[in-house]
């Protein structure tokens, strides 16, 4: 049975808005190895590093978007809880980064400051690869359901690994060996919750960011999320991912530029408030970040299409896929902007400030 979505509950998306010109791929597709979806993927990595990835018609996809509703439905819960009960699963009493955290949506409702939260669960305390954190017994108990859906899309990011290690004509397994889903990495499953707020340009400037793991499989229900457009020659715009119903967004993350020398694309994107009638709705997102194994350093590999590419001369620290995590997440390094098929290094500070007063907490 096709999966039931719920956006169809929601006011929808303003049709007379500018969306990201982003392809959709056929999951069941490429599970078929189709070479012309194949080849269609590695070019919408090449370009914006982001594209729609349409799960109906794949037994895996359909499974996922079911599983997205529901934890769709349990974070919604979560999020309800008082600020004392989720405070204490808080990054200051947890871990710096796998934890519940929170930032001054700077709205007041009833007298209370309202927030944008995030809560990050480790993928390997699901799948039992480390000592758990302590967690909120409503989390706890949907546990099957959060290690199913990490499996689940570990699956599609293992499928898309393969077919990008294909096509840049590496050796196989180069970059599933180093996402391998029984070793310890960052990869992690985090619920998002926006309450409504006035459309800000400076505080979602602070909230610009690249994602700094692989590949990141992203669900969300209402507008808000957007991208900068990266015309040749221009400096680009922002313009709104619609969302699909179906269908979830796919982004690659900074370690996949890393790893290939600059081929791969992992665009700048942002979370604003929603748009149109969707305003004044409380926005939740569900994303599943991957990263590379907590001991691999993140330095470009060797082989084939990435010999080509030019090597930079300043050749940048080389730290590993851990500390790297750590350090993004400390605000401590900056991240990776590609641009017209170039890479461009923003100056250190630029998308750090979303730890502060972000719009999506990074
Ligand atoms: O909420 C969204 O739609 C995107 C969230 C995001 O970009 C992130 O958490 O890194
Ligand atoms: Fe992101």
């Amino acid at each position: 049975m096709p999966p039931s979505t719920s956006h169809h509950t929601l006011p929808p998306f303003p049709p007379e808005l500018a969306t990201a010109p982003l392809v959709s791929l056929s999951l069941a597709k490429l599970e078929g190895s189709e070479s012309a979806e194949s080849t269609r993927l590695f070019q919408a990595c090449k370009d914006l590093g982001f594209f729609y990835l349409d799960m109906l018609g794949s037994s895996l996809g359909e499974t996922i978007v079911q599983q997205a509703e529901d934890l769709n439905k349990l974070q919604k819960e979560f999020f309800s809880l008082d600020y004392a009960v989720k405070d204490q699963y808080g990054r200051d009493k947890i871990d710096p980064f796998f934890a519940y955290r929170f930032a001054s949506a700077g709205v007041m409702r009833d007298g209370k400051e309202l927030r944008n939260e995030s809560y990050n669960i480790r993928k390997d305390d699901l799948l039992g690869n480390c000592e758990p954190l302590p967690r909120h017994s409503m989390i706890a108990e949907a546990e099957p359901l959060l290690r199913s859906y990490a499996t689940h899309c570990r699956a599609v990011i293992d499928l898309l690994l393969s077919h990008l290690e294909a096509h840049l004509g590496l050796p196989s397994a180069s970059l599933l060996n180093l996402h391998r889903i029984d070793h310890r990495s960052g990869d992690h499953v985090r619920f998002t919750q926006n309450p409504p707020q006035n459309f800000d340009e400076s505080r979602a400037e602070r909230g610009e960011h690249t994602d700094f793991g692989s590949i990141t499989i992203l669900f969300n229900w209402l507008g808000g999320l957007q991208i900068r457009t990266q015309p040749e020659g221009g400096v680009g715009e922002w313009v709104y991912v619609k969302p699909v119903p179906g269908s979830c967004i796919v982004n690659l993350g900074d370690a996949m530029v890393k790893f290939t020398g600059g081929i791969l694309k992992s665009n700048i994107h942002r979370v604003v408030p929603p748009p149109g009638q969707q305003s004044g709705l409380t926005r939740n997102s569900l994303v599943f970040f991957s990263r590379p194994e907590d001991e691999v350093v993140l330095k470009r590999l060797k082989g084939g299409l990435i010999d080509a590419q030019p090597v930079e001369e300043e050749s940048e620290e080389q730290v590993t896929s851990k500390d790297w995590v750590l350090r993004r997440a400390m605000g401590d390094l900056h991240g990776i902007f590609t641009h017209n098929g170039g890479l461009e290094r923003k100056p250190h500070g630029e998308y750090v400030d979303s730890r502060v007063t972000p719009a999506v907490v990074v």
